[in-house]
């Protein structure tokens, strides 16, 4: 699938690092220099990228585990959602769950970019669904471990 996007940054667009990975690197787009988080701070991080996703598809924006295991950086929003219909920049809701700032570069790699099908649907209101064994048991209604 092609998707036109508009690149107002001096990275190289993202790319997947494998052969077959999911996810498309998406990097810090930060020419004023680098940003500090503090432990516990949050901020939009910009991508200098805007896309045109095919209607019928969104992008979502996912952690990238390296980060959130050695650095204790997660995403507010995970997984953030690019709707095909947005054409501003994709920014990135980075927060630091660490104990110590981290410090965000211009062109480093901060989250993942994953396209996906959606389903667009329409309410069918009923009066009763279908009775399944489950039933409204949740949240642990089958034991714990
Ligand atoms: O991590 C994110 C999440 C969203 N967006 C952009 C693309 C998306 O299409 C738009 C709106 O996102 P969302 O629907 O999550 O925001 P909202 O809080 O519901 O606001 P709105 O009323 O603008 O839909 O913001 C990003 O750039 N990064």
């Amino acid at each position: 699938m092609h998707i036109p996007v508009l690149n107002h940054s001096r990275h190289p667009l993202p790319a997947y690092q494998t052969p077959h990975a999911a996810g498309l690197d998406l990097r810090a787009h930060l020419p004023d220099g680098p940003v500090t988080l503090g432990p516990l701070e949050r901020q939009l991080i910009p991508t200098g990228l805007s896309l045109e996703i095919p209607v019928g598809y969104e992008a979502q924006v996912r952690p990238r585990s390296g980060l959130a295991v050695k650095h204790g950086i997660g995403l507010v929003n995970s997984p953030g959602t690019i709707d095909a219909d947005y054409r501003g920049e994709i920014r990135v809701l980075l927060v630091n769950l660490s104990n110590e700032p981290f410090v965000v570069n211009d062109g480093e790699r901060i989250a993942q970019l994953i396209v996906a099908k959606h389903e667009t649907i329409t309410w069918q209101p009923v009066e009763a669904l279908s009775e399944t064994q489950r039933g409204a048991g949740g949240y642990g209604s089958t034991g714990i471990g």
